[in-house]
């Protein structure tokens, strides 16, 4: 019986458990320790530093553990940096630890934030910001010269998302990314308390200067945060309510209206729009940045592609977003750069909150749980023989993978998570990464700078886009 046991796991060494193992792409380490030591089941237990981890890294396990087990394995694994980077413990919707308070925030987010028709009411800032990534890609066009497609995707993903949440970009999104990098400097890599107890881990983080870092952060977000907030309450007392309402305006009336359980203080509201700022800027750049590069390695999808978008839009000299509706092999790109390269492959860590009898394996409670969507994206059992190719068309009619999606109904296809704590923004999201792909290949043939190869390998990180940013070369195309 193995209902006693913990799943199978590497020899360890004191202290570090498994750490060393992890390599600076934990998901593909992941991904061969599992072939060696995992279960035939998916599942594999690690010592990261104190934390016990439960990986799951097929299809299968990860359909019995989101049916079966969601519940247990709703909350966050606890960080002392992270809760000061959100202005506190329990204030915003990605890090803060199951319960109630979380439920009413994250339920607020989808209702009021992130619902169908908020996220459509957004087109005309999506629209706006891939024409101007459209004006930037044909200057270089015009100059013959190569653009860095990081810096562009990276600043329209960040204006949508700054524009939606605070109603601003521009200068500001610059800001931003300033802010941005900085915060992620200091969330990469191990953290002292990883490997030791509470005390001694406060200890070195006030010995290493990462306590002064992080405050410096938190002061500089804080700063920028509450002039947003004073800028959106001053503005509403100049004009009065009227026209679209960004995330922060709908903090600040759900405020007013002292809806139920939120207790919207300035902290949580803060916390809440960096939250959505962050989980939405490079998670979107690295998708689209992917997407191109894929696009780069597959010159027939890529025609493919561009037919589809000449043919659907028709002579117009703009894309609508009516028109994406019916890019059916648009669509199925983006399901296939999201399969093989998710942008958070171990998606958010979980934990545990109580114990959890998994495939009979005996999971106590505190444990982490990672879902390594990146080797389940490309596990045989669920994909096949070319689960590694890139082939857009297995999700078109006949492709054997057609009714796959990618919203959390269907475990093989995790880039958003699922389960309770699945993405919030799909519907925000994927209109936005439609949109501007389907831009960069209407108006643009795309080919490396000369002397130049594809390189495919990804960088350590939270995200992993491209390890050399992806340079390309834009030239501008006859629109029929
Ligand atoms: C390509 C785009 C995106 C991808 C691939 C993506 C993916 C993810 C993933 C993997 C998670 C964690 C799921 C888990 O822990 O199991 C997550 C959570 C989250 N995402 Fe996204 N995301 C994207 C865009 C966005 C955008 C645009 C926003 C906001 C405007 C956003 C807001 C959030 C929030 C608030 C959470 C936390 C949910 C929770 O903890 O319950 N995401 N996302």
């Amino acid at each position: 019986s193995t209902s006693s046991k913990l799943p199978p796991s590497p020899p360890s060494f004191p202290l570090l458990g498994h750490i060393h193992l992890l390599g600076s792409l934990p998901h593909r380490s992941l991904r061969d320790l599992h072939l060696r030591y995992g279960t035939d089941g998916g599942l594999m237990c690690l010592k990261l530093g104190r934390r016990r981890t439960l990986v799951v890294s097929t299809a299968a396990a990860a359909a019995d553990l989101y049916r079966n087990h969601d519940l247990a394995f709703a909350s966050r694994v606890p960080s002392a940096a992270m809760d000061k980077l959100s202005f506190g413990p329990d204030k915003n919707v990605s890090f803060s630890p199951y319960g109630d308070a979380w439920r009413r925030r994250k339920k607020m987010a989808v209702v009021h934030l992130l619902s169908p028709r908020r996220a459509d009411s957004f087109g005309p800032v999506r629209a706006a910001e891939a024409a101007a990534l459209v004006a930037a890609a044909r200057r270089a066009a015009e100059a013959g010269e190569a653009v860095e497609l990081r810096d562009l995707l990276y600043g329209y993903s960040n204006a949508v998302v700054t524009r939606a949440a605070a109603g601003t970009a521009g200068v500001t999104a610059e800001k931003m990314k300033r802010l941005m990098g900085n915060t992620t400097a200091l969330m990469s890599g191990l953290q002292a308390e990883d490997l030791l107890p509470g005390a001694a881990a406060k200890v070195v983080s006030w010995a290493t200067g990462l306590d002064k870092r992080l405050d410096g952060q938190v002061e500089a977000w804080e700063k920028f945060l509450s002039g947003m907030i004073a800028e959106h309450l001053e503005k509403k007392c100049a004009d009065g309510a009227g026209g679209e309402e960004d995330f922060l305006d709908v903090l600040l009336r759900l405020r007013e209206e002292g809806t139920a359980g939120l207790e919207l203080t300035d902290d949580r509201i803060k916390s809440i729009v960096k939250d959505m700022i962050f989980a939405g800027t490079e998670t979107s750049s690295t998708t689209l940045e992917w997407a191109m590069a894929e696009l780069i390695r597959n010159p027939r999808a890529t025609a493919k592609l561009q037919d589809e978008v000449t043919r659907v839009t028709n002579g117009k000299t703009t894309i609508e977003e009516d028109d994406l509706s019916r890019m059916e092999y648009l669509k199925a790109v983006l399901k296939e750069v999201l399969r093989l390269h998710p942008p958070a492959p171990l998606l958010v860590p979980h934990e545990s909150t109580t114990q959890a009898v998994v495939q009979g394996y005996q999971i106590p409670a505190k444990s982490a749980l990672f879902i390594n969507a990146w080797a389940i994206g490309r596990d045989p059992a669920a994909w096949g023989d070319a689960a590694e190719e890139f082939r857009p068309e297995r999700f078109l009619e006949g492709g054997g993978m057609t009714g796959v999606d990618l919203r959390g109904n269907d475990y093989q296809l995790l880039p958003f998570g699922a389960g309770r704590r699945v993405c919030p923004a799909i519907r925000f999201a994927l209109p936005a990464l439609e949109i501007a792909l389907a831009s960069l290949v209407r108006y643009f043939d795309w080919e490396l700078p000369t002397g130049t190869r594809l390189d495919m390998s990804e960088a350590p990180g939270l995200t992993t886009p491209p390890l050399a940013p992806l340079r390309l070369v834009p030239k501008c195309r006859t629109l029929n």
